[in-house]
């Protein structure tokens, strides 16, 4: 697969107990992990590229009442703080989770162990998006060839190398789903997949509804559904990521909102990368209940 060649002109990662991150958070680490957060805080929880912004418009909706208007009040990354974002001199995620009033939504990438303390000591409610590790990677990849603020991928078989590596930002996705999945059940906890979000996004949808302890009617939860879909998300300047610079998210190169589907891995990784990626996989999840949908 074809290349994309500026080497050199984009920021590397630095690490924290191993974990890879963008500098600007590890400058800031000290002030992430001693962030206060408060027993009513909601916390979406993700590895990157697993839907992150697709379950935030749904949070966002469903406390909104289903009124679209409200959730045109802001791009969907000022609505909730992502709190280990930083990028001086503006302000950063604990910045703006700390001005912002309760009940707060925040969003995180943090695999548990590097999460503030905080989170754990309040009893938050956890709302985890896992995705297939596949499909995962591919959208990860494409992420990078447009983010320039995270290093280039290189090639598809460099990055293939690295993700199984663990070696991008945020860490091993194997790592990050395990961490999250075997707490589940000791915490406030929703977990949910993609794949079930995009087979039948109306029952995950209140399944959301009644974890953040809410009761809408169907014909909001229809209107949520509609809104929510990749097409119209992908139309919508507040979650398309049309506001953000070229200069940061290049969306020439790959869009933001780019395919959202099931089993685009099977478009990138020839039947040898399958192989070893399979044998990888189960004994990096050797173990471990968790299951995923590969295709619709
Ligand atoms: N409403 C929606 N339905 C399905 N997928 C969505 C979606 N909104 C965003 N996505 C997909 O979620 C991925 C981005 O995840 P995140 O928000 O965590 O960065 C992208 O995947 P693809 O690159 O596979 O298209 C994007 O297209
Ligand atoms: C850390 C890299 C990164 C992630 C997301 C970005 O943009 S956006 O918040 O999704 O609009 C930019 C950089």
């Amino acid at each position: 697969m074809a290349l994309t060649t500026d080497l050199g002109r984009r920021p590397q990662l630095r690490e924290v107990a191993g974990i890879p991150l963008q500098a600007t958070t590890v400058d800031n680490w000290s002030q992430i992990q001693n962030f206060e957060a408060k027993p009513d805080d909601l916390l979406i929880c993700t590895y990157p590229k697993s839907g992150t912004t697709w379950i935030q418009e749904i949070v966002d909706m469903i406390e909104q009442n289903g009124d679209m208007e409200k959730c045109q009040r802001a791009i969907i990354q000022h609505r909730h703080p992502f709190i280990e974002w930083a990028r001086p001199p503006h302000p950063s995620g604990v910045e703006k989770a700390r001005a912002m009033p309760s009940p707060r939504t925040l969003r995180t990438h943090l695999p548990t162990q590097l999460l503030p303390p905080s989170f754990w000591k309040n009893n938050c409610k956890f709302l985890y998006v896992a995705r297939n590790a596949k499909d995962c990677m591919v959208s990860y990849y494409h992420f990078q060839r447009m983010n320039q603020m995270l290093p280039d991928p290189g090639t598809w078989e460099e990055y293939f190398e690295t993700f199984v590596s663990g070696k991008v930002c945020w860490g091993s996705w194997y790592d990050h789903v395990k961490g999250w999945w075997e707490i589940k059940d000791r915490y406030q906890m929703l977990f949910l997949h993609y794949e079930d979000i995009k087979k039948d996004p109306k029952h995950e949808i209140q399944k959301v509804m009644q974890f953040m302890g809410r009761n809408l009617n169907e014909t909001i939860l229809d209107k949520i559904v509609q809104e929510t879909s990749f097409e119209k998300m992908k139309e919508n300047p507040m979650t398309n990521r049309s506001a953000v610079p070229t200069s940061i998210l290049d969306q020439s190169i790959s869009p933001f909102m780019r395919k959202g589907t099931v089993g685009d891995w099977k478009n990138h990784f020839t039947v040898a990368q399958n192989e070893r990626f399979d044998k990888i996989y189960r004994k990096k999840m050797e173990g471990t209940s968790i299951d995923f949908c590969m295709e619709l």
